[in-house]
């Protein structure tokens, strides 16, 4: 039997994963706030973190010091924290995604190849809705599909996105992609990836309906991470969809 350290085990997906792990069934444990990460570590096979960027760096030193691979689909990630997840992944196998269902892996795909398959003039925009109590915008997965429509189009995310439209912004700048977030009521997380061409327009969508859907796939991906070497993975991976 496989234990799996939750780290955020009493938010909203660490109950979801817990649920996901006994279903599996595999042994869980888990932290919040002020646990002791160290100990966590040294008593898993494997952790998930599901929590907040602040726990991250202490989380990976923990890892590190107890050679334990780990799964991280924690968001609102800033460059540093993917500076700090490369590093680790010299020294232990590290999975991070903003999302780890399989319908959304899948679109992930499906977007890069219609990007790559339509020119600039299929203006890009990627419109998010999630739950109130969502603190980071736009989303993990706003932002990992943003970034397979710019890999799909050849061009870097981080110079071509456009966030946050207000007041007189001048027309859409041509070759952008574009971010909208919406937040309201219990929406586990819908996302959609608008192509808006001459006189055309394509939609890919993804519904998630319940939290279950993310708990399960992180199951997947940890139990699957604990066999791989050291390293940064990502979820198409997981799927064999890379
Ligand atoms: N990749 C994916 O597929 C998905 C990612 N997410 C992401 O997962 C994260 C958590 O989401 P959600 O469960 O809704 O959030 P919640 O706010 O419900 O839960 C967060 C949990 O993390 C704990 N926590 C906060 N800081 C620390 C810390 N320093 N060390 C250990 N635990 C800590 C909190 O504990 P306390 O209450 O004591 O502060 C709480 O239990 C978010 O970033 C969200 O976007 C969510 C769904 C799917
Ligand atoms: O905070 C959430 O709830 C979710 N967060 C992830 C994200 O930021 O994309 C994944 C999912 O959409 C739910």
């Amino acid at each position: 039997m496989t234990n799996i350290g939750i780290v955020g085990s009493h938010g909203r997906m660490g109950v979801a994963l817990a649920a996901a792990i006994s279903e599996a069934g595999q042994h869980h444990h888990g932290i919040d706030k002020g646990g002791n990460v160290a100990k966590l570590a040294e008593r898993s096979d494997v952790l998930v973190d599901f929590s907040s960027p602040a726990a991250l760096e202490a989380t990976l030193d923990a890892c590190i010091a107890a050679k334990k691979p780990i799964v991280i689909g924690t968001t609102g990630l800033e460059e540093r924290h993917h500076y700090l997840i490369d590093d680790a992944a010299k020294d232990i196998a590290v999975l991070q995604t903003g999302n780890t269902s399989l319908g959304v892996t899948l679109l992930a795909h499906l977007v890069r190849e219609a990007a790559a398959r339509l020119d600039a003039d299929w203006d890009i925009e990627v419109l998010e809705m999630h739950h109130r109590a969502k603190v980071d915008a736009p989303s993990g997965t706003a932002l990992l599909l943003g970034q397979a429509a710019a890999e799909g189009r050849g061009i870097d995310l981080d110079r071509c996105s456009e966030r946050g439209r207000d007041g007189l912004t001048g027309a859409r700048c041509h070759g952008k992609i574009g971010f909208a977030s919406l937040r309201g009521g219990t929406i586990a997380g819908d996302h959609d990836v608008i192509f808006a061409g001459p006189e055309e327009m394509l939609t890919l969508s993804h519904r998630a309906e319940n939290r279950m859907i993310f708990a399960r796939g992180a199951v997947k991906a940890a139990l699957w991470l604990i066999h791989q070497k050291r390293g940064r993975y990502r979820m198409a991976e997981v799927l064999g969809l890379s």
